[in-house]
């Protein structure tokens, strides 16, 4: 009812502590605070605030138009919701090394339970497009080093991300990693891999977590949960997915009323009213009110 009933710094820790468990954590990215209530609901791990998402949601490209407030201000609406650790996309920082630090406070402050940083230039894009560019190891292991000693709980994961896979290859991209775990990093996004082999050799690379991209429609295959597990990926992510199947739902109910002029023939898709009350748990606030849940809703 609410919100979480779960402190930020709790949350830190749990999720901390199933990371060294060295189970796979399932983290299906959350378009809103609401589909963040899902993704508990159903039973996955953690929930992911994706940057791509967060830009379409915009109407806009992901080529780092969001600014600061906006992507802090939307973790912290997810973070709210959920007793879920939140993973947040915060892009390159938002600036020079000295913006990271603040950016991290800032994420700290939202109640997210990590974020990763990426080592791209600015202006960044979605990093399984082709023509992208990094910046040096120097500027990197800055941003991350900025971000280590930014944050105030210990236990706020910092993710870096790589995106040298997909600019320098492979045996650059696992250099890469090492430096930035020397860095301080706790764990590494290393973007846009091809295969899983390239998974495996990342984890041979590094004594820290790493996180699977399962974005759709980009340079990875789409690996199955069981053999990221296999090959030792610690956390995944679908960061896009949720977006683009609701999206893709609304274009065909959009169709259906322009050719229908009516949406019966989809009420089996939608989601019932009686489970967005349940999902919303509307019924607790009875606990305020008495009057508030006064009705039942059935489905037949
Ligand atoms: C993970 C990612 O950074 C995101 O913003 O969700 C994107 C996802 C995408 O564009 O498909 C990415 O750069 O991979
Ligand atoms: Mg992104």
């Amino acid at each position: 009812m609410l919100y979480a009933t779960t402190s930020a710094a709790d949350k830190r820790a749990a999720f901390r502590a199933r990371l060294a468990s060295g189970e796979l954590l399932r983290f299906p990215g959350a378009f809103n605070p609401l589909s963040a209530r899902l993704i508990e609901q159903r039973g996955f791990e953690g929930v992911y605030i994706s940057g791509a998402v967060l830009s379409a949601d915009l109407g806009l490209p992901d080529i780092g138009l969001t600014t600061l407030t906006e992507v802090a201000g939307r973790s912290r609406q997810i973070a709210r919701v959920t007793d879920l650790p939140a993973l947040v996309d915060a892009d390159t920082g938002f600036g020079e090394p000295m913006n990271v630090a603040r950016s991290v406070q800032e994420m700290e402050d939202a109640g997210v339970a990590g974020l990763h940083i990426e080592d791209q230039v600015n202006p960044k894009r979605c990093g399984h497009l082709d023509g992208k560019e990094v910046v040096g190891l120097d500027l990197a292991v800055r941003r991350i080093r900025a971000a280590v000693d930014g944050r105030r709980d210990p236990n706020l994961l910092i993710m870096a991300r790589t995106d040298v896979r997909g600019v320098e290859g492979l045996d650059a991209a696992t250099d890469r990693a090492r430096a930035l775990v020397d860095a301080g990093a706790d764990a590494i996004f290393p973007e846009a891999m091809a295969t899983l082999a390239e998974f495996e050799a990342m984890r041979a690379a590094v004594d820290v977590p790493i996180l699977a991209n399962m974005t759709e429609f980009g340079k990875s295959e789409l690996f199955s949960v069981d053999s990221l597990r296999d090959v030792g990926v610690s956390i995944v992510i679908w960061p896009v997915s949720l977006l683009r199947l609701a999206m893709g739902s609304a274009v065909r109910g959009l169709d259906e009323l322009q050719s229908a002029g009516h949406l019966t023939g989809l009420l089996g898709q939608m989601q019932h009213r009686a489970d967005l009350y349940d999902l919303l748990d509307y019924e607790s606030y009875g606990r305020f009110d008495s009057n508030v849940f006064t009705f039942t809703v059935t489905k037949d």
